[in-house]
């Protein structure tokens, strides 16, 4: 069946966030290809979320580079708080760096987010090599500007542990991209040129925990959709926070499972598919009594790429239904609508 009409009859309705396995994530089976892609087109369809799990092969961000990122996050966040401020995302014109508490409001319609952030995206780490991303290009568009870190005498090694930590989840991620394109019928090769620069951003959130006489209303992150082409999230083990809308707007909970990420669709990409993957709200809240820390990596296409459909994804019958504009400027207009709240 061609995409859009597999999208036309799919029951979008789901009550759990289904599991995929990508260990086959490289595989030139082309039998083992071809299962895995579908999955991906059948959980993209239906939910926008899917686990990605790891059975065989690890996922490639190794365990101490998870812990490194999370203990530098700890030492990070437990900083006088005037400290953090010296580096607030709102005097960058691109909102890295350090958010407050109940700076970000992700839900206009609910309250500010109880959770402190630090925000940045590729820069090159002294002494290791990142081939990848060599023609990255951070001066130019809407999202012009580098990254700002605190003083290592605060807070010393969390640049070379975040940045550790980044090189690996875009690795993965650029792996992920064949499969998607191939997903919606487009050559595997459909995001190569949309993504020569990493335009991903990395965020290290805590969550402090939400206990006591708190306002029902208040979240870790009110509801939202992610903005970037998908999500790699890795959240803190042991501790239900996350929590997906079904298309009857029931919460369906996404607890962290061991040797898993959870990875979701994005704004970007359900653009460019015109709606056929879907970028699905959610939300955390963290009741759990103790601290909870999370990792997501979003990551879009270049800055400077305008957010254009994927030929397979429109028809006569279905034509774009959004306007087009640079994924910088969209990624921007969604920063100034949280921080400017
Ligand atoms: O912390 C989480 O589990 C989710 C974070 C999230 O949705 C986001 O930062 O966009
Ligand atoms: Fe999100």
């Amino acid at each position: 069946m061609s995409l859009i009409a597999d999208a036309q009859s799919a029951d979008t309705q789901f009550h759990e966030v289904p599991i995929i396995d990508l260990s086959q994530l490289s595989s030139k089976d082309p039998d083992a290809r071809q299962a895995l892609v579908a999955a991906i087109r059948e959980a993209c369809i239906r939910v926008g979320f899917f686990y990605g799990a790891f059975l065989v092969s690890n996922h490639g961000i190794p365990e101490e580079t998870i812990e490194g990122a999370k203990e530098a996050a700890k030492r990070f966040f437990s900083l006088p708080l005037e400290k953090k401020m010296e580096i607030e995302n709102k005097k960058q014109p691109n909102f890295k760096g350090y958010s407050p508490l109940f700076s970000g409001k992700n839900d206009p319609y609910g309250a500010a987010d109880l959770q402190e952030g630090f925000e940045f995206g590729w820069e090159p780490l002294e002494g290791t090599t990142d081939e990848g991303n060599k023609e990255y290009d951070n001066v130019s568009g809407a999202m012009a500007g580098g990254n700002v870190w605190p003083s290592p005498n605060d807070a010393a090694g969390f640049r070379e542990a975040a940045l550790k930590y980044y090189y690996a989840a875009t690795a993965l991620g650029k792996t992920m991209f064949p499969l998607f394109a191939q997903a919606v019928d487009a050559p595997a090769d459909f995001f190569d040129d949309k993504t020569k620069h990493s335009a991903a951003l990395m965020r290290l959130i805590h969550y402090p925990p939400q206990t006591g006489d708190v306002d029902d209303r208040t979240m870790g992150i009110g509801a939202h959709t992610d903005w970037e082409i998908f999500t790699i999230l890795w959240q803190q083990p042991g501790i239900q926070a996350l929590q997906v809308l079904n298309s009857s707007n029931e919460w369906v909970n996404a607890p962290p499972i061991p040797g898993t990420l959870v990875i979701n669709i994005g704004d970007e990409l359900a653009r460019m598919t015109n709606g056929i993957f879907k970028s699905t709200v959610h939300r955390a809240v963290n009741r759990s009594g103790v601290e909870r820390y999370s990792i997501p990596l979003f990551f879009g296409i270049d800055f400077n790429t305008p957010l254009e459909p994927i030929p397979t994804c429109v028809s006569a019958e279905r034509p774009f239904k959004y306007e087009i504009i640079t994924a910088g400027e969209y990624i921007k207009s969604r920063l100034q609508a949280t921080y400017n709240h």
